[in-house]
């Protein structure tokens, strides 16, 4: 994603130094993170050695991934393991594969995760990590082989006490259950809980895949229904068709929505009178993407958020809806189901515009809820009801919204200063119990 230059504001400092070759001038994550936490610390009027903290990840590892490719060459590539605050427990966040990865996104991330584990009170600090790598150019061979190296390289990090990876973009649980392999076999033994997100067949959690999803949706219908507005008819426009954007397409459809626009990286897909989700899908398996969908018109993804709508989810990248795009977006709810969409100047374009924002430590927060209960029971040795997971991801996404309502209303804020209130406050308790500062 590359918003316009003019969303870094004064004061930001643009980590260029980690740049890729060749990638533009990029919206600097982990400078929207700061401030995001600088806000929140000031709202909840935490002591200052909190923010001080808050602003410092614990530990950033960079490590070099060298992989034979099959054609016999060497290529290394840099990958990093980044613990941003580990006071409520062990660092928990996902592994990402992309060409434009930096070490600030990845601190970004992290620091994501510390407060997203923190809203939905799960005994998990933040941590985040990944390759700068294309997937799509490496063989499954090459993948396996990157993934492997990678995992020895932050091997040492890893542990069902330590640090518990878990996917994120342009991983899967295929990605997770080499990496299982590749810490057992270090480990000469089963590591039960070192990785969520992995197999069934080895020891995941069939209700995993869909929950980040599943939490998604829950926070619409919530929000929807807290703006005295009903889930039947209301037409969404979904950027990112993967693992998060596709499942919540189906379910948003069989909520009795109108999913009006659908975007991944090649293009974009719209039809006013609701795309058929199914169909969709089904030319994305053929095709590779949703674009040039047969049931739908070919849309530029730059117009997507313009699209005549009521929700907009955002289910790809950073950045996504920057300042430009918040002027012209037409949807009253905004749902951050990917990580970082909407950048703190078009947080401040849709706050003037009246539009609400459900942000991403609260709305994509059942993907790692939904680890914890994996965790759980790898490490109770012992498997859950399908049921029981499923009430309870249900009920922690409801309490987690409505602790966060609750407390946008009585501080007249925002839900995204809202919800990082209530995370500085249980990372701050944590800090203050252990005499982080004596
Ligand atoms: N997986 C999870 O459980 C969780 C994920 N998240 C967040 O959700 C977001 C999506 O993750 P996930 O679904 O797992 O990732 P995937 O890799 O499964 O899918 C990413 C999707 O985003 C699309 N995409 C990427 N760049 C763009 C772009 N510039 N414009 C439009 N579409 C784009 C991709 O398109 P294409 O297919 O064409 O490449 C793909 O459809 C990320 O922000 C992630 O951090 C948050 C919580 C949990
Ligand atoms: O399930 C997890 O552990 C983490 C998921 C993740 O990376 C995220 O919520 O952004």
């Amino acid at each position: 994603m590359c918003p316009a230059a003019d969303d870094r504001r004064a004061g930001e400092t643009a980590e260029e130094s980690d740049r890729p070759p060749g990638a533009p001038p990029a919206y600097d994550p982990w400078a929207a993170a700061k401030e995001r936490i600088v806000a929140a610390c000031r709202l909840a009027k935490v002591p200052e050695e909190v923010t001080a903290v808050l602003l410092h990840p614990e530990r950033v590892v960079e490590v070099a991934v060298p992989v034979r490719l099959d054609r016999g060459e060497v290529v290394v590539f840099t990958g990093w393991r980044v613990h941003h605050n580990l006071a409520r427990g062990p660092a928990k966040g996902g592994i990402r594969f992309h060409p434009a990865l930096t070490a600030g996104e990845v601190v970004a991330l992290a620091a994501d995760m510390t407060l997203k584990t923190a809203v939905v009170d799960i005994p998990f600090g933040g941590g985040k990590g990944g390759v700068r790598c294309d997937p799509a150019a490496l063989s499954l061979g090459e993948l396996e082989r990157l993934t492997r190296r990678y995992t020895v390289g932050i091997a040492s990090l890893l542990g069902p006490d330590r640090d518990v990876p878990a996917p994120d973009v342009n991983t899967d649980e295929r990605v997770m259950a080499w990496l299982q392999d590749t810490v057992d076999l270090l480990q000469g033994g089963a590591v039960p809980g070192v990785v969520t997100g992995k197999p069934l067949a080895v020891g995941g959690m069939r209700l995993h895949s869909g929950a980040t999803a599943s939490g998604v949706v829950r926070c619409v219908r919530a929000a929807l229904s807290a703006l005295g507005r009903p889930v039947a008819g209301q037409r969404v426009v979904v950027q990112g068709f993967g693992k998060v954007g596709r499942p919540l397409a189906f379910l948003l459809a069989s909520a009795g929505c109108r999913v009006v626009a659908v975007a991944d990286v090649a293009g974009a897909t719209w039809n006013p009178a609701g795309l058929d989700v199914g169909a969709l899908a089904s030319h994305a398996d053929r095709t590779g993407s949703v674009a040039g969908f047969a049931g739908g018109a070919a849309l530029d993804p730059a117009e997507l958020w313009a699209v005549e709508a009521d929700v907009a989810v955002p289910a790809a990248l950073e950045g996504a809806i920057d300042r430009s795009q918040a002027e012209t977006l037409r949807a009253r709810l905004v749902v951050e189901a990917a990580n970082g969409p909407v950048t703190p100047a078009a947080d401040e374009v849709l706050a003037r515009r009246g539009v609400t924002v459900v942000p991403d430590i609260l709305a994509n927060a059942g993907g790692v809820t939904a680890s914890y209960f994996e965790w759980a029971q790898n490490r109770q040795g012992y498997r859950w009801e399908e049921a029981l997971v499923a009430e309870r991801l249900g009920r922690t996404m409801d309490e987690a919204f409505q602790t966060v309502w609750v407390r946008a209303e009585d501080l007249g804020v925002s839900l995204r200063d809202a919800a990082g209130v209530v995370a500085v406050e249980r990372v701050a308790a944590a800090l203050e119990a252990r005499g982080v500062f004596p």
